[in-house]
C-alpha cells in the first residue's frame, strides 16, 4: 500500500497528536530499518497502523479479544494494552493488510513479547523513542538505539516496568518476560 493512502486510512481513526506521533514512529521505524536491514516497507507499514485502534471503545476492543479467542489475560491488566493485539485484528480485517510480519509487530508494539523478529523490535523502540516523546530516559534509550537494537529494547522495557511499578500500576507479564529474554541473550552473546 501507498504511504500516501495508508496515511489517509489512519488518519481518520487518530486524534491530530496521535497522528503526529504517528508520523514519528514511521521516520524512526524506517531509519531503524535501514541501520539494522529490516524491510523499509514493511516497516514504514506496521508504524503508520501501530495505533489504528487506539480511540476505538473499550467494550469493542474486549468484545474483539473474546471473540478472537485471544490472550484473556490482557483484560486483567486494564485497557491501554488491547489496542496492540486489537489493532492487529482490524488491520487486517478493515485495511485487508495481511503480512503476518506488520501484523506481528502492530500486536507487540505495546507490551513486547518473548522472541520478537527484527521488525516487532524496530517498532517497539521506534514507539518509544520517536522525536515526540520526551520522558526521563529517553535520550539514553535513543543513544542505544543507534548502538544496539537489542540493548536499546532491554532499556525500553526497563524503564518501562520501573515507571509502572513507580505509578504502582500492574504489569503485564509479557513485559518482563521479553526484558528477562533479551537480557539473557546479551549475556550469552
Ligand atoms: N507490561 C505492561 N503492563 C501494563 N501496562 C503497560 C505495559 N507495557 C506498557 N504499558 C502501558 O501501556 C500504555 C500504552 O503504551 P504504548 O502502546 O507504548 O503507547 P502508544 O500506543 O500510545 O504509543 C503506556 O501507558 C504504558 O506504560
Amino acid at each position: 500500500m501507498e504511504r500516501k493512502k495508508a496515511l489517509e486510512i489512519v488518519k481518520e481513526q487518530l486524534t491530530e497528536h496521535r497522528y503526529v506521533h504517528t508520523l514519528g514512529v514511521m521516520e524512526t521505524a524506517i531509519a531503524l530499518a535501514e541501520r539494522y536491514g529490516a524491510d523499509r516497507k514493511k516497516a514504514e507499514i506496521a508504524a503508520i497502523f501501530h495505533d489504528y485502534a487506539k480511540f476505538r471503545p473499550k467494550e469493542e476492543m474486549r468484545r474483539i479479544v473474546i471473540q478472537q479467542k485471544m490472550d484473556e489475560t490482557l483484560l486483567h491488566y486494564g485497557t491501554e494494552l488491547l489496542h496492540a493485539p486489537v489493532g492487529a485484528y482490524l488491520v487486517e480485517h478493515e485495511v485487508g493488510i495481511t503480512n503476518q510480519e506488520i501484523l506481528s509487530a502492530i500486536t507487540n508494539h505495546t507490551t513486547g513479547a518473548v522472541d520478537m523478529p527484527l521488525l516487532d523490535q524496530i517498532i517497539f523502540l521506534a514507539d518509544y523513542i520517536e522525536p515526540g516523546r520526551n520522558f526521563p530516559g529517553v535520550d539514553e534509550v535513543r543513544a542505544l538505539a543507534q548502538e544496539d537494537l537489542e540493548v536499546a529494547c532491554i532499556a525500553a522495557l526497563r524503564n518501562t516496568v520501573t515507571f509502572l511499578m513507580k505509578q504502582q500500576q500492574l504489569i503485564f507479564p509479557a513485559t518482563i518476560e521479553t526484558y528477562n529474554h533479551l537480557q539473557r541473550k546479551r549475556k550469552n552473546r
